[in-house]
């Protein structure tokens, strides 16, 4: 049986969360779950409130990148947030917040799978570690919009740096890894939230968790500059702090960074 094709147990999702999330709608199917969500926002939608589509046509990334999820094989899902505890030059910390929530979510269904993230808004799954989830967080007003697309089943077509939770052995129907995710992702935020954006709440296990620090990684920034150096560790705003060949440090935001790789 191929178990990703079903639609997603909308009472399973509603019922389980319902605690966690004011309010969750699923839509059968739309262009883009963040576009939506942040229309939403401006005219008023609720804190915590939680958008997820079936099959989500016109997916959006970083940089006005393309996010491809054909149809039953991922989750496309995002969450409207009002942190107004926390300051929004902290905000940068939400995308590395829901990497650090997805993988909660991997280690809960699969342990052993190798995983981890790349700053700052990649999920690597495997041995040779591929994209698995990316994660896109947009800002109006005193709202942030915070999107998640997860390949659960089938690897997209024509993606060669991408992998999924099957291809990484891990057989999950989409509604549970959704519900494992979404109760992850309102735990660690809750949490952040009532520290007031402490960047220490979340630091220790973003350290543990991310591929790219203490590697040496090569940044592209807009208008095509180039830097070199050791991805050291993050900033109290979310920024990678990089570490020169000069003893310089820098530190980067995810806005401006148009690719991070390893260096050659
Ligand atoms: N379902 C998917 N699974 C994996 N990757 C995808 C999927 N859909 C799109 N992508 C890739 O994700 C990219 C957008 O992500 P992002 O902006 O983080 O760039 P990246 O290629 O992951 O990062 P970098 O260039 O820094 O290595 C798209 O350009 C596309 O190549
Ligand atoms: O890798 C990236 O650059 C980020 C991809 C983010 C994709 C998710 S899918 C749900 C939400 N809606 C979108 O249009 N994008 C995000």
């Amino acid at each position: 049986m191929n178990r990703t094709a079903a639609h997603l147990d909308a009472d399973a999702v509603r019922s389980t969360l319902a605690g966690a999330w004011s309010h969750i709608e699923i839509v059968e199917r739309t262009g883009s779950t963040n576009a939506d969500l942040l229309a939403a926002a401006e005219r008023g939608a609720p804190d915590r409130s939680v958008l997820i589509a079936e099959h989500q046509e016109a997916g959006r990334g970083r940089l006005a990148r393309t996010w491809l999820s054909p149809p039953g094989t991922g989750l496309t899902v995002s969450v409207l947030l009002r942190p107004t505890t926390v300051s929004p030059s902290r905000y940068g910390w939400l995308p590395l917040l829901a990497g650090l929530a997805l993988l909660d979510t991997i280690r809960e269904l699969d342990d052993d799978v190798p995983a981890g993230l790349k700053w700052p808004n990649d999920l690597l799954m495997g041995t040779e570690p591929r994209k698995a989830a990316g994660i896109l967080a947009e800002v109006t007003g005193d709202a942030v919009v915070v999107g998640i697309g997860l390949n659960v089943g089938a690897v997209p077509e024509g993606q060669p740096n991408a992998t999924s939770l099957a291809a990484e052995g891990i057989d999950a129907d989409r509604s549970t890894v959704l519900i494992a995710l979404l109760r992850n992702l309102a735990e660690r935020e809750q949490v952040w939230r009532e520290r007031r954006g402490d960047p220490e709440v979340l630091r220790g296990d973003y350290r543990a968790g991310c591929l790219s620090l203490g590697s040496a990684v090569r940044v592209e920034l807009p208008g095509g500059a180039v830097l070199t150096g050791i991805a050291e560790d993050v900033d109290v705003d979310g920024r990678l702090l990089l570490l020169d060949e000069s003893g310089t440090r820098r530190a980067v935001a995810a806005g401006d960074v148009v690719h991070l790789r390893p260096r050659a």
